[in-house]
C-alpha cells in the first residue's frame, strides 16, 4: 500500500499538538489498516463466530480479526450487531461508570444511529432516546437503524437543532457528536483528506457553536451534555468546551479510565474550574480519531417537565382510547404497559410510562418513527408490519418458521419462497432464533413481505 499523504498544514497542526515523536508514530498508524469492530445488541442473542477479541472500554464491543460481508449475514440484517468504530463505544464506559440517571435522552446528532442504538441499550425499559437528524435522506437510514435495533424506545426526529428551543430543559442526557472536519478518520477515508483545510476546520468549529448554543439549554438541572468529534485540531474540541462553559452553567466531569487503554485525559482550564476532554489517537488505541467531553448541568438549573396534555390533538397521530390499549397489550401478550397511537391506519405502541414525555415531544417535532409500528389490526386479524417483526416485543399467536442460511438470504432479496413445510398465513420467518420478517403462506403461494427497500442486492 502506498504511503497516505496528509495535508501539509494538518500534518504541522499534528506536530505541535503531539511533538516530533508522537508525530512519527501518528504518521506510521495512519498507514495502518483500520479495524473492523461490532456492537452486540444484547436483546438478540447472537452466537459470535467470528475471531474476535473484545474492546476493552466497552462490554458489547468486539474487534474482528477480518472484515465479513455484513449485508450477507442475516444475523446483521436483524439487528443482532451493528458495525461501530471501537473509541465512539467510549460512550458505554461512560454511561455505566457514572451510573448515568436513565430517562429522556437526546441525541441530536445521529445518523446512522451508531450512538442512537447504544444509548437504546442503556436505557432499556427506563427511558427514551430521540434520535435526531437534520439530513432528510440521512433521517431515513437512522430509522432503519432504530428499527433494526428493535427496543422501542427511540423516536427519530428530523429537525433543525433551532426547533428544539421548546424544549428547553427537558432532556436527562442530550449526546451531540458533532458534524467535524473529520481529522480522524483520515485513514479510512479519502474523502475526509481531500476535504480538509483550515478554513474547513474553522467553519466546522463556527457551526458547532451554533449547535452547542441550542442544545447546552436543552439539559435539564442535574443532566448531562457529552459532546463528540472525530477530529484532533483544538478549535473543534477543547476550544468548544470553553466555549460552552462560557454559555451555560456547567461543572466538570472526571471518567475513570483505565491506564492501558491508553486514552488521553486533556485538562481544560476554565473560570468553571478545570474540565476533561478524552482524546483517542490512533497510535495510542485500537480505534479511529475521537474526542469527548461531558459535562454536568447543575441541580439549580432550570428543568421542564412534559406536563399534562389533557387531549392529546396533533394533525396525524391519533392517541387510542385506554380500554383499547389494555386490551392490545392483553391480546398480544406484551410486558408492562403500553400506550397506543394510530398513524394512516397503522398502530404503533410506546412505552406508557414515558407517553407525556412523548407527546410533548410529538407536538414539537418532526418525527419520522417512535416505538414498535405493530401493523395494522383488521376486525379480529392482525396485519403486522415488518417492524414488529424486528422488534423485540413478542409475536405471540403467529407461526414462525427457522431458515438456513441460503433461505434467509433467498428471503432477504425478496425473491419468491418456495419453502416446503411452511405454515400457513402469516409466518416470522427466523435465523438463528432472530426475526427476519414475515412471509404470508397462501397455500397456493407465498408473499414475502420484506421492504423492497430494504432488499439486500448482492
Ligand atoms: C458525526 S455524524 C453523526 C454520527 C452518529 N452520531 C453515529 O454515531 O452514527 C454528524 C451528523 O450531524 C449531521 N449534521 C450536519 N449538519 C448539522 C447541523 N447543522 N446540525 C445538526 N446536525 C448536523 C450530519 O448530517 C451527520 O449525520
Amino acid at each position: 500500500m502506498s504511503e497516505i499523504k496528509l495535508p501539509t498544514e494538518f500534518e504541522s497542526q499534528m506536530f505541535s499538538l503531539l511533538g516530533k515523536e508522537e508525530f512519527e508514530a501518528f504518521k506510521t498508524a495512519v498507514n495502518q489498516t483500520p479495524r473492523t469492530s461490532i456492537r452486540l445488541n444484547s436483546a438478540k442473542p447472537f452466537t459470535l463466530n467470528w475471531p474476535n477479541s473484545p474492546i476493552p472500554w466497552s462490554r458489547q464491543g468486539f474487534f474482528l480479526e477480518d472484515r465479513p460481508s455484513f449485508t450477507l449475514d442475516p444475523a446483521f440484517q436483524a439487528g443482532a450487531y451493528y458495525v461501530q468504530e471501537a473509541s465512539s463505544m467510549f460512550i458505554e464506559h461512560i454511561l455505566d461508570s457514572l451510573q448515568i440517571p436513565k430517562g429522556i435522552y437526546l441525541d441530536l446528532a445521529a445518523a446512522p444511529g451508531g450512538k442512537s442504538t447504544l444509548l437504546s441499550t442503556y436505557l432499556g425499559n427506563e427511558g427514551l432516546v430521540v434520535a435526531n437528524e437534520v439530513i432528510q435522506s440521512r433521517a431515513q437510514i437512522l430509522k432503519e437503524n432504530a428499527i433494526k435495533w428493535g427496543l422501542g424506545n427511540i423516536i427519530v426526529s428530523n429537525n433543525d437543532p433551532d426547533h428544539f428551543e421548546p424544549l428547553a430543559g427537558f432532556f436527562d442526557l442530550v449526546l451531540v457528536d458533532a458534524p467535524c472536519s473529520g481529522e480522524g478518520m483520515f485513514r479510512k477515508d479519502p474523502q475526509a483528506r481531500e476535504e480538509w483545510s483550515p478554513d474547513n476546520v474553522q467553519l466546522c468549529s463556527a457551526r458547532q457553536k451554533r449547535i452547542m448554543d441550542k442544545a447546552g439549554a436543552l439539559v435539564k438541572g442535574g443532566g448531562y451534555l457529552i459532546y463528540s468529534t472525530c477530529t484532533f485540531n483544538k478549535q473543534e474540541n477543547e476550544e468548544m468546551i470553553q466555549f460552552l462553559t462560557g454559555e451555560f452553567a456547567f461543572e466538570p466531569v472526571q471518567i475513570p479510565l483505565d491506564p492501558i487503554w491508553n486514552i488521553v485525559e486533556s485538562p481544560v482550564e476554565t473560570p468553571d474550574g478545570t474540565f476533561f476532554g478524552y482524546r483517542f489517537f490512533p497510535h495510542k488505541v485500537e480505534g479511529e480519531g475521537f474526542f469527548i467531553t461531558i459535562l454536568k448541568r447543575p441541580d439549580s438549573a432550570s428543568s421542564q417537565e412534559p406536563g399534562k396534555i389533557k387531549d392529546f390533538k396533533h394533525p396525524v397521530l391519533k392517541s387510542i382510547n385506554e380500554r383499547e390499549e389494555i386490551g392490545f397489550d392483553t391480546e398480544l401478550g406484551f410486558e408492562g404497559k403500553g400506550k397506543y397511537y394510530s398513524l394512516n391506519d397503522s398502530i404503533f405502541r410506546i412505552n406508557q410510562a414515558f407517553f407525556r414525555h412523548f407527546e410533548r415531544i410529538a407536538l414539537h417535532l418532526s418525527l419520522r418513527y417512535f416505538g414498535v409500528e405493530l401493523g395494522k389490526k383488521q376486525k379480529n386479524d392482525w396485519i403486522p408490519s415488518h417492524e414488529w417483526a424486528l422488534s423485540t416485543l413478542p409475536k405471540n399467536g403467529f407461526d414462525s418458521f427457522e431458515v438456513t442460511l441460503d433461505q434467509a438470504l433467498d428471503f432477504l432479496r425478496k425473491n419468491d419462497q418456495e419453502i416446503a413445510d411452511l405454515p400457513s398465513g402469516w409466518v416470522l420467518m427466523t435465523y438463528q432464533n432472530l426475526p427476519l420478517g414475515w412471509v404470508k403462506n397462501l397455500g397456493n403461494r407465498v408473499n414475502n413481505y420484506f421492504p423492497k427497500e430494504w432488499r439486500i442486492r448482492m
